[in-house]
């Protein structure tokens, strides 16, 4: 079964009350996600890697994963009466053949999905699986679960009322047009040099960074980082997310203290001449900078899955109680236990796509005023600021940001200086209609 409504429609909420119900009755359900994020709207949610021991490297999705490697799980898929699977837009197709081909193995059945009760939601419009080597966006359309041959397998059910946005009736019209790319679409530019645009008509626009960030963390907010953690400025590229993050860190009170990664060049590496400072500047994709600057009291995301079952995974929003060079500690929004990170490895490339891997050893902490659309995907959030200053990539990103609130009044967005017109910001919307087809 497949559960499909656009996004703040209720599909989480629905498939918690499905596996409650389940649940009282004595049914084991297994409930995952293509996130550890997404994973926490549903109780004892965790990823679908880790439910079904699943390769990290998906490869070219053809082959099949031995789930009886590890005993008490096997049994627990087995005796499993519902899989509830929540984001699947996000996943990649392969993950679902993989998993196909490894629950049909572990049932004995050709039966697809191993004749498992498998509900799946997911919404379309919303940002697809990540895949870094797309080069246009076919490459991204044959990645979504719609174009695997699994997909006429599932029946489809509809959720047709927003729930996030019930307040709001224009503005979940709105949303529903950016996310099916129905609005007029306006021309800006000339020759080559031409970008369709629409506008945000009934949005707050803003013209500086300051005005923004002003928005969304004005002074008595900034105070208070529970206040602060309930809100995030959202942003399509990185470049901005570190902007903002520096600009509101140098806005809290108290003074900056400095966190300097210890990095190295892997064993195997060994012999390879690599200046120091090469690698202190080396970035890779969800890790740690080699300088972080934290202050008490700054709001921080967890950077890794680091406990499941205490809810700290990658996206978790912190707020920093303590610093010293071996440890930080931690406590969750709304609560007051104290939490203690440490320092983690990561082993990651030195230039993205080399073969020279680095290690570096720093705390998964990652200032998260601002924070990318990407990040944002399943949550609810209740002041959003968009920096389109540089405009959205990819599909479904602008539908993503803006949906993430409950009312129009609760979004201002900072778009490119030439594209706001009598107060109303001009943003490229990316959607491809191959994912939406039949949605
Ligand atoms: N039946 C309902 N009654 C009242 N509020 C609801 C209901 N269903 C969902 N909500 C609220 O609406 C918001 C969005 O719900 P939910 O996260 O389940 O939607 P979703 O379709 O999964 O969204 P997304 O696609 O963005 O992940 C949440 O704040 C949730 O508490």
């Amino acid at each position: 079964m497949f559960l499909d409504a656009p996004g703040g429609y209720g599909k989480s909420t629905l498939l918690q009350v499905v596996a409650a119900d389940a649940r009282s009755k004595g049914d084991i359900v297994l409930c995952v996600a293509s996130s550890g994020i997404a994973a926490l709207n549903l109780d004892g949610g965790t990823t679908a890697h880790s439910m079904f021991k699943l390769p990290l490297d998906l490869g070219d999705g053809t082959g099949y994963w031995n789930l009886r490697n590890t005993q008490q799980r096997a049994d627990l898929i087995r005796e499993a009466k519902l899989i509830i699977f929540d984001e699947i837009s996000m996943a990649h197709k392969f993950l679902i053949e993989i998993l196909d081909r490894s629950l049909q193995d572990l049932m004995g059945t050709n039966e697809v999905l191993g004749g498992k009760v498998c509900l799946f939601a997911g919404d379309f419009r919303q940002i697809p699986p990540v895949v870094p080597s797309a080069k246009t966006p076919s490459d991204v359309v044959f990645a979504s679960l719609k174009c695997s041959h699994l997909w006429p397998h599932f029946r489809q059910f509809r959720l047709t009322v927003p729930q996030r946005t019930r307040s709001d009736d224009e503005y979940s019209s709105f949303l529903l047009s950016v996310g099916n790319d129905t609005l007029p679409q306006h021309v800006f530019g000339e020759g080559d040099n031409t970008d369709k645009v629409i506008a945000l008509h009934g949005i707050r626009s803003v013209e500086k960074l300051d005005e923004l960030i002003a928005s969304v963390y004005p002074p008595d907010i900034l105070r208070d980082p529970d206040a602060s953690s309930t809100r995030a400025i959202l942003c399509a590229h990185n470049v901005n997310v570190r902007e903002i993050n520096s600009a509101v860190m140098a806005k809290l009170p108290g003074g900056v203290q400095q966190l300097v990664s210890v990095d190295t060049i892997d064993k195997e590496m060994e012999g390879v001449d690599i200046d120091i400072d090469t690698l202190h500047l080396a970035e890779g994709k969800g890790v740690p900078n080699h300088i972080l600057d934290l202050k008490i009291g700054a709001v921080c995301m967890i950077m890794r899955n680091l406990n499941m079952s205490e809810r700290l995974v990658n996206g978790t929003k912190v707020i920093v109680e303590g610093i010293s060079p071996r440890l930080v500690t931690v406590r969750k929004p709304g609560t007051q236990e104290l939490i203690a990170i440490p320092r983690i490895l990561f082993r990651f490339p030195v230039l993205e796509g080399s073969p020279l891997q680095m290690c570096r050893r720093q705390f998964p902490l990652q200032v998260c005023y601002g924070m990318t659309v990407h990040k944002s995907q399943g949550q609810t959030i209740f002041k959003v600021g968009l920096d389109l200053r540089s405009d959205c990539f990819t599909h479904g990103q602008l539908y993503v940001a803006l949906s993430r609130t409950r009312r129009s009044d609760d979004v201002t967005v900072l778009g490119a200086p030439d594209r706001c017109v009598d107060n109303i910001t001009y943003v490229r919307n990316i959607v491809y209609q191959e994912l939406l087809d039949n949605t």
